[in-house]
């Protein structure tokens, strides 16, 4: 069986992807070696076997025993552990949940449903190294697939709502507190079916506002507002996840030689872990909405075409029917007074499944089967 090194395994990309991996029997098929940054020689996790000691995830000879190493750690675990592990000769296969390799030449951007071809060609051709796709852009990938796969969009703007996972586990704490403030403010007058809403709405004004409000991990309040910025400014204007979004797209679809323009504005909003995105698209072709709609149904077993319905939108193009599920609903599906190449369509997806982890284990799979 090969080895499979798990570095990373306990952060909150990381236990999603041991979940999945749990859930789909996968464990059965490797022999699983857990590694830490900080808790070396404590018991791993208990998965039916007999728990093992963590090793040291920064001792290159321990590392360079595994066949396959997956790495949840970050980015900065991995520009100071992989180029060492590469120099030392070690030949096995990286599959990264972190952005540091995704645009480097020797590496591909995994997302079989999307781009097997590529992966399989890159397998042929000896690549080892694979990284998971920034989670707007695989998710935007998985719901928009017919569509790009059969060569029709000219170009698309995404405009994005994401929730606060994808900025880590403290941040999701921080807006679920600034929540709970916010609601202990206003309570007393929340209980009184009779006090003035305006009143009540000043009261949340200035609460959102004031200094005690925590706010060391995004800075600002999250809460009753939005951010509408992510990640450090690029030299073009763009935030550097706004600038993932064609970089990384055509990568994955191997068409960075004539890129299909993608470019919108990202907003972090106070949802905790489905990413949506409203996009607006200009196809190549004047196509019917029946026929977008069988196009992008029948491209992948996970996007769901929800109808251009008021009711079922509500019910389940949110976050809230999403969240902790392989889903992608894609809808709101209708041609733009613009022009008939004109259509708006609305996407959500899980941006710690599909958005991360998903595409990791399937890359581990789709390596076991070589
Ligand atoms: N958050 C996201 O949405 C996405 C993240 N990524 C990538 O994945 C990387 C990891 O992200 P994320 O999982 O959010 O990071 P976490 O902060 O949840 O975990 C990272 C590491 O922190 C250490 N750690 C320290 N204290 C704890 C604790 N109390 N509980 C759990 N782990 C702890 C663990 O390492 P150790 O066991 O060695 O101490 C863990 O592997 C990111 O840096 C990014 O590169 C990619 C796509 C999406
Ligand atoms: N930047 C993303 C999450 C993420 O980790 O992206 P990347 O894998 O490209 O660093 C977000 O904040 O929602």
């Amino acid at each position: 069986m090969n080895k499979v090194g798990l570095v990373g395994w306990r952060g909150m990309v990381g236990s999603v992807l041991m979940d999945r991996m749990q859930a789909e029997g996968d464990f059965n098929n490797i022999d699983a070696r857990f590694f830490t940054t900080s808790q070396t020689g404590q018991l791993g996790p208990d998965l039916a076997g007999e728990p093992k000691p963590l090793q040291d995830a920064t001792d290159v000879s321990a590392l360079s025993q595994m066949d396959i190493i997956i790495s949840c750690q970050g980015g900065d675990y991995t520009k100071s552990v992989y180029p060492t592990l590469r120099e030392s000769g070690w030949q096995g296969y990286w599959v990264d949940a972190a952005s540091a390799l995704r645009m480097t030449d020797d590496s591909i951007i995994a997302l079989d449903p999307v781009n097997k071809d590529v992966i399989e060609q890159g397998l042929e051709q000896g690549v080892k190294t694979f990284v998971g796709g920034n989670c707007t852009v695989s998710l935007m990938l998985i719901a928009l697939g017919g569509l790009f796969e059969q060569d029709l969009i000219e170009w698309v703007s995404p405009m994005t709502y994401q929730a606060a996972s994808g900025a880590g586990a403290r941040n999701m704490r921080e807006l679920i507190t600034q929540m709970g403030e916010i609601h202990r403010s206003v309570a007393q007058q929340l209980a009184n079916p009779s006090s003035a809403i305006l009143e009540i709405d000043k009261i949340v004004a200035n609460k959102i506002k004031a200094d005690d409000l925590p706010k060391d991990q995004f800075g600002v309040p999250l809460a009753g507002s939005l951010i509408p910025w992510i990640d450090v400014p690029m030299p073009s204007g763009q935030s550097k996840e706004e600038w993932k979004a064609q970089v990384e797209a055509n990568k994955i679809l191997g068409s960075s030689k004539s890129p299909i323009p993608i470019d919108g504005l990202c907003v972090r909003v106070g949802a905790m872990r489905c990413h949506s995105q409203a996009m607006t698209i200009k196809l190549k072709e004047n196509l019917s909405v029946d026929e977008i709609e069988r196009i992008l149904a029948s491209h992948n077993e996970w996007v769901k075409v929800i109808p251009n319905d008021r009711q079922q939108t509500a019910e389940e193009l949110t976050p809230v029917n999403v969240t902790g599920t392989l889903d992608i609903p894609v809808g709101r599906i209708r041609k733009l007074t613009m022009g008939p190449e004109y259509i708006s369509a609305f996407t959500v997806g899980d941006q710690l499944l599909w958005g991360a982890a998903e595409p990791l284990r399937r890359m581990l799979k789709i390596i076991l089967a070589k």
